[in-house]
This record gives structure tokens, sequence and C-alpha cells, in this order.
């Protein structure tokens, strides 16, 4: 696999402790690190260790299920329910070796949630946690809002889980161990590199479980441009690690960073962490009907659901371009062979 060169900055880690009465402290550690690496952690956010290892726990008894029992709750163009090796990033062509799980709040899950008796108190505690991380995700709406120069509650209202069109969503995700005995093979990848289409993402990780690296690089949303170094973000306990999504990137236009990030492939014993990864992504994502548009107004106003669509259409047609080239480079070496 291609050699990656790593350079060893760190995110800048913010801490939400006494929100009212240092909210503009807040705002503009939030604003720099934003318009900076589009990265930062989150300390004294109010989720306790013990609630989030809660939410693991439950996450590990719905992947220990039977793959026939997971597969009752599939994952659709709705945005909720299981996958397994099934998404293809286009930076990659090919599929992520993980299994993932996907809640909402609002009707895109109906029907998607298993049994009480197949997996007793799995909702009541999934849907308590993502009411956690929707309050810290709420307070960092109020900072962004203040920083791009809209009312308090501009991003917050986007956003509202009590709207049946609400489209945010909690990923419980589990990548498989790897045999550190033997060479990973060519073309397997953990979480190929991507950029979040949401507004902000929140990402709890389990310590001792690695593999998560950010690449900055990207100036404009539109564009899928990678930067060319990396830096690992190792998983600390209760440290919230957050990114901004392309939403927000729009939404500022193009003012605050949405960062392409993967989870490594493990590929040397010596330094790459091989065992099974778990982690909870909390992608904020708006209002189906909400009007979406930066104050200098350098994108075109669209809606929720219009935003939604156009970001599937470009990573679709990235992704298409990509499966291309892919092919190209496997005739090329195929009639390489054949020459030989
Ligand atoms: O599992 C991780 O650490 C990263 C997940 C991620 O980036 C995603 O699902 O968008
Ligand atoms: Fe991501």
């Amino acid at each position: 696999m291609a050699e990656t060169t790593y350079s060893d900055r760190t995110i800048p880690k913010i801490s939400l402790h006494d929100f009212d009465s240092r909210i503009d402290e807040i705002t503009a550690q939030l604003v720099a690190a934003a318009e900076a690496d589009g990265f930062f952690a989150v300390i004294n956010h109010g989720i306790s260790v013990d609630e989030i290892e809660a939410q693991f726990d439950a996450a590990g008894r719905f992947f220990s299920l039977p793959d026939e029992v997971k597969a009752t709750v599939p994952f659709s163009h709705r945005n909720t329910g299981w996958e397994k090796a099934k998404q293809i990033r286009p930076s990659t062509g090919k599929a992520d070796q993980k299994e993932s799980y996907q809640m909402q709040f609002g009707k895109m899950m109906e029907g998607m949630w298993l049994s009480e008796e197949t997996l007793p108190g799995f909702r009541k505690q999934s849907l308590g946690f993502m009411r956690k991380a929707q309050a810290v995700s709420e307070k960092m709406m109020i900072c962004f809002a203040r920083g791009l120069g809209f009312p308090d509650d501009y991003f917050v209202k986007a956003h509202d889980v009590s709207n049946p069109n609400i489209q945010t969503v909690l990923r419980a995700l589990h990548y498989f161990a790897v045999d550190p005995t033997v060479p990973t093979p060519e073309g397997y990848y953990r979480a190929g590199a991507h950029a979040d289409w949401d507004f902000l993402t929140l990402l709890f990780q389990r310590p001792g479980q690695s593999g998560l690296e950010i690449c900055p690089g990207r100036e404009v949303f539109t564009a899928f441009g990678l930067g060319d170094t990396w830096t690992k973000v190792e998983p600390t306990a209760g440290e919230i690690v957050c990114n901004i999504g392309d939403l927000l990137m729009s939404w500022s236009d193009d003012r605050f960073k949405s960062t392409f990030h993967r989870v490594k492939t493990p590929t040397d014993p010596a330094v790459d962490y091989y065992g099974p990864r778990y982690s909870l992504a909390y992608f904020n994502q708006p209002n189906t009907d909400c009007q979406i548009q930066g104050p200098l107004k350098k994108y075109p106003m669209v809606t929720g659901s219009q935003f939604t669509e156009a970001a599937m259409k470009r990573n679709f047609a990235a992704l298409e371009a990509k499966k291309a080239a892919n092919k190209l480079e496997e005739m090329k070496s195929g009639l390489v062979q054949a020459g030989r």
C-alpha cells in the first residue's frame, strides 16, 4: 500500500465547562479550530465516561447478534439500519471492512428498531444517549451561529430533533479485527478517506482502539481535494472528537473546513492497532425543510433535503469515476502481466 506521510500536529482540546459564563471564550476557540483544521476535541461536555461506555455496551450487544437478525433491519436510502462491508468510498472504490447500524429520532426509524425481546433496553438506551449528544451539539451550534453572525438559535432550530423531518443520525460502527501474522490484503480498508456531509460530527472512541487519522487540505466544499499529510487522533477516555461536515463548510461560505479523515488499515504490527474497533458517530443533519445559505451567499440557497440529495449525487459521481479509474488500473496491470 502507498506510503503515508505523517505530521505531528495536534488537534485543539476545548473545555465546555461553565458554558453559559464562558460562551465568548468557547466560541472563539471553536471558531479558530473550525477555521484551521476542522477537527477538535471537546471535554467537560456533560456526558460521563460511564454514559459513553453504556452506549458502547449496547452497541456491542447489537453487533454480537447473528447477521440474519441484524439483516431484518437493513440499511436503506432512509439513512437508517444495518450494513456490513457495503459502504464504498469514492477515495478507494472499495467497500469498508466494517459493519454499522444507523439510528434516527424521527420517522425514518419506523420499523428499524429490533424488538425488545431481541435486544432488551437497546432503543431506550440509544435514544437517551442521542439526546445527550444532541445537547452537546446544541451548545456548539450556538457558538458557530455567533461566529458567523447568525442569531443564537439559528442552527439549533434547523436541527430540531422533535421535528419528524429530522435527519440526525447516531451511527454505531464495528471494524473487524485483522490478522497481524499475515500481510493485510491489498485493497483492504477499514474506513477509506472521506469528508462527512453533515453539519457537525461528534465521534466517541474507545481508548486503545486507535486508527482515526485526519488530513486537512480542502479549500471549497464542492471539491474532493485531499491534503498530503495525515495526523493520528488517539482515542482518550471521555473526549469527544468533533469535525465540521460539508454542510457547515458550505453554510459558512467555506470559512469552516470539512476535513478528510479515515480509519487506517493496519499494515505494520509494530505500530498499528489490529484488534476490533468500535466507535459511535453522531451526525447532526438538518431538518429536510430548513433553508441553507451562508452569510456571504457564496452558494445558492438550498433546503435540507436538497443539500442531502446533492451530497449523495456528488458522492455517487465521484464513486463512479473512482471505479472506472480502478478498472483501468486493473486492465493495465492485466496487460502488463499478459505481456510478460
Ligand atoms: O469510526 C471512526 O472512527 C470514523 C467513522 C467515520 O468517519 C464515519 O463514519 O463517517
Ligand atoms: Fe467520517
